[in-house]
């Protein structure tokens, strides 16, 4: 069977089957909603990662695998706009929150029409990251890890850290934050190792990456709601031209 399309069949399996194991683990092992869905979050970009060095080194095996997440940003929008029911999928992606200390509690509706925000820009992050960057661009790489690993850490940080408000944004937390750029850090040195190590991309210096792991904290603490997954992955983005990586 030909390469790519062997890849493609490899990531379209991870893709559902990541989405099923976390399910099962969270009904099996009752974990938290919040907690499976940013297990989800954390696990989706870098596995999507580990799945580009399969490809084949032709123009179109990036497009062929950014393919994947935009079937399902494609199912997002169908099941958000009502065109089609997937009550599994809403439940999945959205949560009541439950946090006592949120003033606003009512941040997850529930509702189909959150697909239409988070996920959907969620997806459509992974799908830029592989058509636009792909395996030999750091930018791409760090961009995906701010959003899963920065993001992700972020909401489990504010959970299970001491609370400290940070001054421009009382719903969030300074233990957040550092939880996030800590997140970001590490999964993009791993990342970055995992590609580097495999001839792909030269490895940016540390300074820089704790640099874009700040710019990513920093942004993920603004108000911005949903709209967080769209704002880290262009801010890295920005960071990565001025810092001068592909
Ligand atoms: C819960 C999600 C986003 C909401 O963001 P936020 O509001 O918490 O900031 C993520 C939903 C992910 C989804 C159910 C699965 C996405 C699939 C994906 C884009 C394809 C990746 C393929 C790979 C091989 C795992
Ligand atoms: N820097 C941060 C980010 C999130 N959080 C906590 O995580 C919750 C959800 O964060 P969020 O609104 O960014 O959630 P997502 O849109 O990323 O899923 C917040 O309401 C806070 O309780 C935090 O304490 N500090």
């Amino acid at each position: 069977m030909n390469r790519d399309l062997l890849a493609w069949l490899c990531t379209a399996f991870l893709a559902v089957g990541y989405l099923h194991l976390c399910r099962l683990i969270g009904s099996r092992g009752g974990l938290p909603r919040y907690l499976t869905r940013k297990i989800i979050h954390i696990g989706t970009g870098p596995i999507f990662m580990l799945c580009w060095p399969m490809y084949s080194e032709s123009h179109w095996s990036s497009v062929l695998c950014s393919s994947v997440p935009a079937l399902a940003t494609l199912q997002f929008l169908a099941v958000g706009s009502g065109w089609i029911s997937d009550p599994k999928l809403v439940a999945t992606s959205s949560v009541w929150c439950t946090d006592p200390n949120v003033p606003n509690p009512v941040q997850r509706t529930g509702l189909r029409q959150e697909l239409l925000t988070g996920p959907v820009l969620y997806g459509l992050a992974h799908v830029a990251a592989a058509a636009l960057g792909w395996r030999r661009s750091p930018t791409a790489v760090v961009a995906l890890c701010a959003l899963c690993g920065g993001d992700g850490a972020a909401e489990l940080g504010g959970h299970w850290l001491p609370r400290v408000a940070l001054p421009w944004n009382r719903q969030k937390t300074l233990g957040g934050s550092i939880s996030a750029a800590g997140g970001a850090f590490l999964l993009s040195s791993a990342m970055l190792s995992f590609f580097g190590g495999l001839g792909f991309l030269y490895r940016p210096s540390p300074k820089l990456l704790l640099g874009a792991a700040l710019a990513a904290a920093g942004v993920e603490s603004l108000p911005l709601g949903a709209w967080d997954n769209a704002a880290l992955p262009l801010a890295i983005w920005v960071y990565g031209v001025a810092a001068g990586w592909q």
